[in-house]
This record gives structure tokens, sequence and C-alpha cells, in this order.
């Protein structure tokens, strides 16, 4: 029988950080998610998750726009229509709704894991099947405070837990920065791999300055330096060859992938569900680095749960993903909105087993953090 999509619900979630996350765009207290539900007339339930950082301070789409774009836009388009016909439904939003790159991603992941719930199999095997059971997991370091990262860093290790990490960089002076990595690199050793993010904090001249230094500190990977517009700046940050460059804001979906894949201006692509516009214009985008011999990591809009599990679901598809990933949103929180939360150890997080996505939502937890207003 058909299944018909009946409705789509969307939820704003607000869960506090364990500690202020401080980058060069903002400084995040607590983690917004917009939480979506697709039902269906089979009773069949998908769930999805959009998040951004900081409201506005990230693109151009905030937790409040992206729930109103839903219910205005998204829900009257597909309620009515054939709930497993993914590609059409991929087609007709496409079709009627410009950009939205993190509404359609949590839309389309709801899709997807009503679709595979259905058929009794994993998102994953809708990718083609999982190559690893377990995928590695880097954590950033953020606090501001170099004495709380350092301990930040060993309690990690120790925990096993995270052993690799990336540093947001690009708030404070690069000298300065540049005595705070000289403190993280001190403190774990030479054989922890170290990858700094400015989020666009510098300009073209201060990364030709300061792309050698961070190589003499061991710095393994510099992402997203400078303005995601300035592809050539890219491309020539990239010729340079003092340390790989990773592109992250530059890429907004396959075309850009097309777009910095021919002008050379990455050695590493970050892979964002949500920024690519969902999970498959993000395997597509990932298609194209993989043709053009560009290095794949997994990157995170600090999603929650639900979106972390997905990008996991994706990413377990990949044969190489040399740069591991850094799906570690939801460690950031204080709570997490799952019945079972997700599975990190030995450096890794678990693929879950189960149906669709694998995971379930904790209904109490819901409502108890679900904005009212
Ligand atoms: O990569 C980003 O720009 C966003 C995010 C990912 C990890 C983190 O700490 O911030
Ligand atoms: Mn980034």
């Amino acid at each position: 029988m058909t299944s018909i999509i009946i409705d789509i619900n969307c939820l704003i979630v607000d869960i506090p950080t364990i500690r202020p996350h401080k980058m060069s765009v903002a400084t995040m207290g607590s983690q917004s998610m917009v939480i979506v539900r697709v039902k269906s007339s089979d009773d069949v339930e998908g769930i999805g998750e959009a998040t951004t950082i900081a409201g506005l301070n990230y693109g151009g789409e905030s937790p409040e726009s992206i729930k109103t774009n839903i219910e205005t836009y998204f829900r009257p388009l597909l309620v009515g229509q054939p709930a497993n016909q993914i590609a059409a439904l991929r087609r007709l939003i496409a079709k009627n709704i410009k950009d939205n790159h993190f509404a359609r991603s949590a839309v389309e992941t709801a899709l997807y894991d009503a679709r595979a719930k259905r058929l009794g199999v994993s998102v994953a095997d809708l990718f083609g099947g999982r190559i690893h059971d377990a995928i590695s997991v880097a954590w950033t370091l953020a606090s501001g405070e170099t004495a709380v990262d350092v301990a930040e860093a060993q309690k990690m290790l120790d925990l096993r837990r995270h052993n690799i990490f990336k540093l947001k960089i690009g708030r404070r002076a690069p000298e300065e920065d540049l005595r705070y990595i000289e403190s993280i690199r001190k403190a774990v050793g030479d054989d922890i791999s170290l990858r700094v993010d400015l989020n666009q904090g510098w300009s073209e001249t201060q990364a030709v300055r300061y792309l050698q230094p961070l190589a003499d500190l061991g710095v393994a990977l510099v992402e997203q330096p400078i303005h995601f517009k300035n592809l050539d700046g890219m491309a020539r940050l990239t010729a340079l060859g003092r340390v790989p460059i990773m592109a992250d804001e530059s890429l907004r979906g396959p075309q850009d992938g097309f777009a910095l894949a021919s002008k050379h201006c990455a050695n590493v692509f970050a892979i964002k569900i949500e920024q690519a516009g969902g999970l498959q214009p993000a395997r597509d985008l990932m298609a194209i680095a993989e043709a053009a011999d560009i290095s794949l990591y997994g990157g995170t809009m600090l999603e929650g749960s639900v979106s972390t599990v997905a990008a996991a679901h994706l990413f377990s598809t990949m044969p190489h993903l040399e740069w591991g990933t850094e799906m570690f949103g939801p460690l950031l929180l204080t709570d997490d909105i799952l019945t079972e939360p997700l599975d990190y150890s030995d450096f890794t997080l678990k693929l879950p087993a189960g149906p669709g996505l694998g995971v379930t939502l904790d209904d109490d937890k819901l409502a108890f953090y679900a904005r009212n207003h």
C-alpha cells in the first residue's frame, strides 16, 4: 500500500553546552536544534534535524527561519505526496524552494529514516550499506582558555574518547593563536593530530604569512582560513603547499564542490549533510571530491544526535574518509534527546543497529527542552 505523507511537525529544542564554545564567528552557550517529524498514513514516522551555529552567525538560516519555512512552505508541498518517492520529493522541493539547505536536509533525513524503517533496513543501507561499523571522531577545543583546553584534551585522551583535536582559532591575534597552539602541542605531544579551523577569520595576506608557522607547529590541516567566496585565494593557499587546506563554508552543495575541485581550491572537503542540502547532495559532493582526488572529512554543524547519526550512516558507506570525522556534537551538550545515547568509545562513534537511523526520540526530554514561544 502506498504510504502518504499526512503531516510534518517541527520543534525547536534548546540544550545548554557543557562549556562556552568559542569560535571566530560566535560564542555558543547553548545549541538550538530543529527536530522534524514526518508522519505518514502507515503510521511510520521519520525524524530529521536542522541545526545551525549561533542563530544567524554562521549562515543565512536560523532555527526560527527553518521552523517557519518548513511549516509554511515544505509542509503544504509534501503533505498528500507518496512518502517513499524520495527522488521525486527532492525534485518537487528543488522546483519550488530555493536555498534553505538546512531545512531540506532535515526533511530529507526524515524521509530516508521512514523509508528505511519501512524496509527494515538502516539509512546506511539506502546508500549501499555500511563499510565501517565505527567512525573516528575528533574533538574541538574551543573553551577560549588555554589551561581548560589542555585539561580537556588530556581528559579526552584518558577516556579514550578522542585522539584528534580541532582548535578554533582566528578570534584572537595570530601571534596569540600560535602561542596557544604551541601550548596544546606541548601538552599532547607530537603524535596527536592537531587541526585548526579559522571559520574565515583571516585575510588572504594573514594566511600567506601564518600558514608556515602553523606547519612548523605540526598543524596537520587548516580549515577555511579565508572568506568562503575567495575561491582564487583558496586555490593560491592550496598551491603554496605549506599545509593541507580544507574547505568548509565554501562548500554549499555539489555545484560548489565542482567549482572548488576544478580550481584546485582545497586538498580536503569537509562534508556536512546540512550545508550540502541533505544526505544525497552530500553523497554527490563526496563523489566529486573522490573523482578529483580531494580527501574527505566528515564535518558537523555541532548538530545533536539525530543529524549526527544521519551523517554517520552516510559516512559509514564511504571507502575512504582519510581525515575521519568530527561527529561529536551530542557530546558538547549537557543532555540528549534520545532514549539511548549514541555510543562513543575507543576514539570512535559506533553506528547503531536497528532500522532507519537506529535511534528513538525521548518524548519527555523533548517536551522538557522544547521552546514554547
Ligand atoms: O566546522 C565548523 O565550522 C563548525 C563546527 C565544527 C566543529 C566545531 O567546533 O565547530
Ligand atoms: Mn569549519
